[in-house]
């Protein structure tokens, strides 16, 4: 079987070509086999709202699938999508306008369905998405803070994080959903979250949230510190220092991890890099603790390819499991999967229901 995948993102879209079939082989992720041609074409990562990208990634797609045998179904990545259970979603017409007219936030992601169910249509097959940005499966209790009315919330690398947690499950020996595993998340945003028993139970979140800091955002902050800044200025101003001006490159001047790798020996990047990892390692060791000690952590996205760093987290935390690192990320393969489970009919897709 044959489906596209189609993962919008804020400076490149990818795309795969999947290859589906069933398998008996049970070490495989939904019984399943799934090989992917990809594609990755870059484009300018603009400061517009995602609306405005749509007509430049609608071509790229378009220009990307040409030559590809006809589909089954296509899949995009999920946006935010209203608070919702892990899973593969149907895309209707309704949830494609809820994305492109999202109420919770401007992100690039919506615009995975609408693009998908364009796709879809054209071949007359059915579109999906998986595991969206909003995944929530938090426990009652992680949902609390000290302040009523301001519940904590989950949105975060939901796609990606289960992914690793179940091929880190499958590492160390593990049924997924017999296990407890965290994932960190480390790119240009970053999310730790603790997996029990297949389910997200608990995140820092990956926007304006919790967690450390990132190539160019502050993570968490002291609530005194954030409070001088916002009777400073205009929330828009806030917001930009916020999630634009700090991290990495507040503390570098660069949000270039790559450079920083190169320039490591300075002491500005040395302290900083110090303190990453201490954050790092000490939201780790929060989040190993929430749900027994976990079976293993694992370490992801892209700041998981500078190997030195990441040497300095496992060496805190390897007291606590094992540590498995997967640099980079399995979006495409996770939405191929996910896909994939539906059509082979191990799964039968969720249907989305407007929050
Ligand atoms: N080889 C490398 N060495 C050091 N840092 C790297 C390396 N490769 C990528 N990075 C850093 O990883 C970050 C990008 O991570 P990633 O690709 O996961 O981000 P993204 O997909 O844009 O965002 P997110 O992961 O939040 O969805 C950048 O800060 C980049 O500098
Ligand atoms: C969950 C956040 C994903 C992103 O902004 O890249």
């Amino acid at each position: 079987m044959i489906a596209y995948v189609i993962n919008p993102g804020t400076a490149s879209t990818k795309l795969a070509l999947a290859h589906i079939q069933p398998s008996d082989n049970p070490s495989l992720p939904g019984n399943i086999r799934v090989e992917l041609e990809k594609r990755e074409v870059s484009h300018p990562d603009l400061p517009v709202p995602f609306i405005e990208k749509l007509p430049l990634i609608r071509q790229e797609i378009w220009q990307g699938i040409k030559g590809w045998p006809r589909p089954e179904a296509v899949v995009g990545r999920g946006g935010i999508l209203g608070p919702l259970p892990a899973g593969t979603y149907r895309v209707t017409q309704e949830l494609s306008d809820f994305a492109i007219h999202s109420p919770y936030k401007d992100h690039i992601t919506n615009l995975g369905a609408p693009l998908a169910l364009e796709v879809a249509k054209a071949f007359g097959v059915e579109a999906y998405v998986v595991d969206p940005m909003s995944v929530d499966e938090l426990l009652p209790e992680a949902r609390i803070s000290g302040f009523p009315g301001a519940e904590r919330t989950s949105l975060f690398h939901a796609l990606n994080a289960k992914a690793v947690a179940r091929r880190t499950a499958y590492e160390v020996g593990k049924r997924f959903t017999d296990s407890v595993i965290v994932v960190a998340h480390l790119g240009n945003k970053s999310s730790i979250t603790t997996y029990r028993k297949g389910r997200a139970i608990d995140t820092t979140g990956a926007h304006l949230e919790e967690g450390p800091f990132t190539p160019s955002g502050t993570g968490m902050l002291p609530l005194s510190k954030l409070l001088d800044l916002a009777y400073q200025y205009p929330r828009a101003r806030v917001e930009q220092m916020l999630l634009f001006e700090s991290g990495f490159k507040g503390l570098t001047g660069t949000a270039d991890l790559k450079e920083l790798e190169q320039r490591q020996d300075e002491p500005q990047v040395k302290l900083a890099v110090k303190a990453f990892v201490y954050q790092v390692a000490k939201y780790i060791g929060s989040y190993s603790v929430v749900a027994g000690r976990p079976d293993a952590i694992a370490i992801t996205g892209g700041i998981a390819r500078w190997f030195s760093l990441v040497d300095m987290i496992e060496e805190k935390l390897s007291w606590i499991a094992p540590v498995v690192v997967i640099p980079g990320e399995l979006e495409l393969e996770a939405l191929a999967e996910g896909v994939g489970r539906v059509l082979v009919g191990h799964e039968q897709p969720r249907e989305w229901v407007k929050p």
